[in-house]
């Protein structure tokens, strides 16, 4: 194999002024107007120009302006809803086949590694929960099957924990993480024995007595429901398919008119526009869920109604105490949460854009902007981030997206989000298979035209006790310059997910000897986890894995690998010693 080796003390000098540099437009950008910010950002997007030949099968190719170095790409793109996906599903489709890149084009996108970097989350319901969906899910493009625990049982949960890890344990080549969803301070409205209908100008009432279910008055599951809401507040039913009006209210009900009408069913989500509940936001049947989770190793909590930074420690406390290393994920939900943002994002592992119900906390418009704040803070913090909720609500229904859904979803891998989620599409919707397809070829034709985008912020922090971030910083630069594909050997996972965050144009492929850690890192964007016990020659490990790549048809003969060696916990070097390697392979034979 021919290879270059780096040692640490040379990449120094230009890194301090690029961190420098990046240093001010960070502070700069974050001091900026939301508004503004999100505009300016907007129109700064470059121009991407499409050609469309005239041929069938839609191979698309995208140019852009911009991009000298990178060639267009001639991977081909599925039609989004083929029919009978459902039925052909094992042989027509494959995320390789996506990806086969014309051998005539040089660059990045000719290659057998080109991967989608942004991932899917899968809430599985009544429509996903049997094993074959699982696998089927999983084979499509879900990373991360998400359990909601506003529904089912810890048995019904439990169930699919078990599929998931039935999955992983046979799959060589791919792996699912598992997150937990807390129910958290939900208010909902009763049982009714039927549905009722809502009429514009009606009355009605919610109530904090247990049991009412009638034409005029509904149960209302929170107690403090009364004192929290005052005359003329505006009440949201299911995130704002009804809205009422407060007009009184009596010791323990709240006397309503109804604005935008529709039908009232049983146990709906009821939110005040501007008011969160004065309810922990981890309750009594979250703690519960929460025991459940560390019994049985889930990877992520998304923890829902995050208020303050206080819960996320109390939390992280308690994992601790637990020896549990779960990752703690904010929901960013609640209106009181936007004054806490970064001290809620930089006290956990991530957060989730949950769009539901900040569409009915806060007014609707603020929704897309808030959404790319968060991903901003995430990203200049390196922390994952999720953008979730209604990404193609149509589909629980009919086989096609809207075009809106397909531009929202488009719109958040631009706006760099880690990964994409489905919530009732994948639950309980009826074309869950198609969805996760329509996901992955939006996804992964939008990072298509993002090969020149800027680096994220917080570029290139250069003191000696942020080495790991140096070395980041150039594998990335090394790996874009030469359109390689990144080689890393992490135990933890840091080192890895600080590639993701530094957003390389090519595949991370993490290796690591911890199946825990592997799981983990299926929410990254960019990385590809693979397994690997590390043996004590460091030579012989990089030989390993290199074929295992090829044998997997992710690398080839020929092609440049960009191989990182830092990191927290030295694997092969000692204290002083880091390595980024660039290297052809010539031969990959294991060579033992
Ligand atoms: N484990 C489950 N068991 C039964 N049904 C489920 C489960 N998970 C999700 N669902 C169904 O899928 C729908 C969409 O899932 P999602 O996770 O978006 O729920 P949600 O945000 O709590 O929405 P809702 O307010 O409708 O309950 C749910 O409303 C529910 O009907
Ligand atoms: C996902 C979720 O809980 C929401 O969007 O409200």
């Amino acid at each position: 194999m021919a290879q270059a080796v780096m040692s640490g003390s040379r990449l120094c000098s230009s890194m301090q002024t690029c961190a420098a540099q990046k240093k001010n437009s960070v502070q700069e950008q974050l001091s900026s107007s939301r508004l503004l910010c999100g505009r300016i950002r907007f129109f700064q997007r470059r121009k991407v120009e499409q050609e469309w030949p005239q041929q069938s099968g839609f191979p698309i190719h995208a140019t852009s302006l911009r991009t000298k170095r990178v060639p267009r790409p001639g991977y081909e793109v599925f039609p989004a809803s083929p029919e009978g996906l459902v039925e052909d599903w094992k042989d027509s489709f494959t995320r390789e086949e996506g990806l086969q890149a014309e051998e005539k084009s040089a660059g990045i996108w000719t290659k057998t590694s080109v991967q989608r970097k942004t991932k899917i989350v899968c809430t599985i319901g009544p429509s996903t929960s049997t094993p074959e969906m699982i696998h089927k899910l999983a084979e499509e493009g879900m990373n991360v099957a998400r359990l909601n625990m506003s529904h089912g049982d810890h048995a019904s949960h439990k169930k699919v924990i078990d599929l998931v890890k039935e999955y992983n344990a046979q799959s060589a080549d791919n792996v699912i993480a598992i997150m937990l969803d807390t129910k958290g301070p939900e208010v909902r409205s009763g049982d009714l024995p039927q549905p009722i209908m809502l009429g514009k100008g009606q009355e009605f009432i919610f109530t904090i007595k247990r049991g009412v279910g009638s034409e005029k008055c509904v149960s209302v599951n929170y107690d403090g429901f009364v004192n929290d809401v005052e005359k003329g507040d505006t009440l949201l039913v299911d995130g704002g398919m009804m809205s009422l009006t407060v007009k009184s209210k009596t010791s323990d009900s709240v006397i309503c008119e109804v604005i935008d009408g529709g039908e009232l069913k049983s146990r709906r989500h009821l939110n005040v526009r501007g008011k969160s509940a004065t309810l922990p936001s981890i309750t009594d049947k979250d703690w519960e869920d929460i025991k459940f989770g560390v019994e049985n190793e889930v990877d992520f909590y998304a923890v829902s109604f995050v208020k303050d930074a206080k819960v996320v420690h109390e939390l992280k406390d308690y994992l601790k105490s637990c020896n549990s290393d779960i990752q703690v994920t904010v929901k960013i939900e609640s209106a009181d949460s936007i004054p806490n943002l970064h001290s809620i994002i930089s006290a956990s592992d991530g957060a989730m854009v949950a769009r539901g119900d900040l569409g009915a906390e806060l007014p609707i418009e603020e929704v897309p902007l808030l959404q790319e704040d968060i991903i901003r803070v995430c990203c200049s913090m390196g922390k994952p981030v999720i953008v979730a909720t209604n990404m193609l609500e149509s589909m629980i229904n009919h086989p096609t997206p809207t075009r809106a859904e397909v531009s929202d979803i488009a719109i958040a891998v631009r706006e760099g989000a880690d990964a994409v989620m489905l919530s009732g599409e994948t639950a309980h919707g009826k074309y869950p298979l198609k969805a996760v397809k329509v996901m992955h070829t939006v996804a992964l034709r939008t990072e298509a035209t993002m090969l020149d985008e800027e680096p994220p912020a917080s570029f290139g922090r250069t003191s000696k006790e942020h080495m790991s971030e140096m070395f980041a910083f150039h594998a990335t630069m090394m790996s874009n310059t030469l359109g390689t594909s990144i080689v890393v050997f992490t135990r933890t996972g840091f080192m890895a997910t600080l590639l993701s965050h530094y957003r390389p144009f090519g595949t991370i492929f993490a290796f690591t000897n911890e199946e825990r850690v592997k799981q983990r890192l299926a929410l990254y964007r960019g990385i590809r986890p693979i397994y690997m016990p590390f043996s004590n020659d460091a030579e012989e490990t990089f030989s390993k894995a290199l074929s295992l790549l090829q044998k997997l048809g992710m690398l080839k003969e020929g092609e440049q690998v960009a191989l990182v060696q830092s990191g927290r916990q030295p694997i092969w070097r000692s204290e002083s010693t880091h390595h980024i390697q660039v290297r052809t392979v010539q031969d990959c034979t294991p060579t033992k």
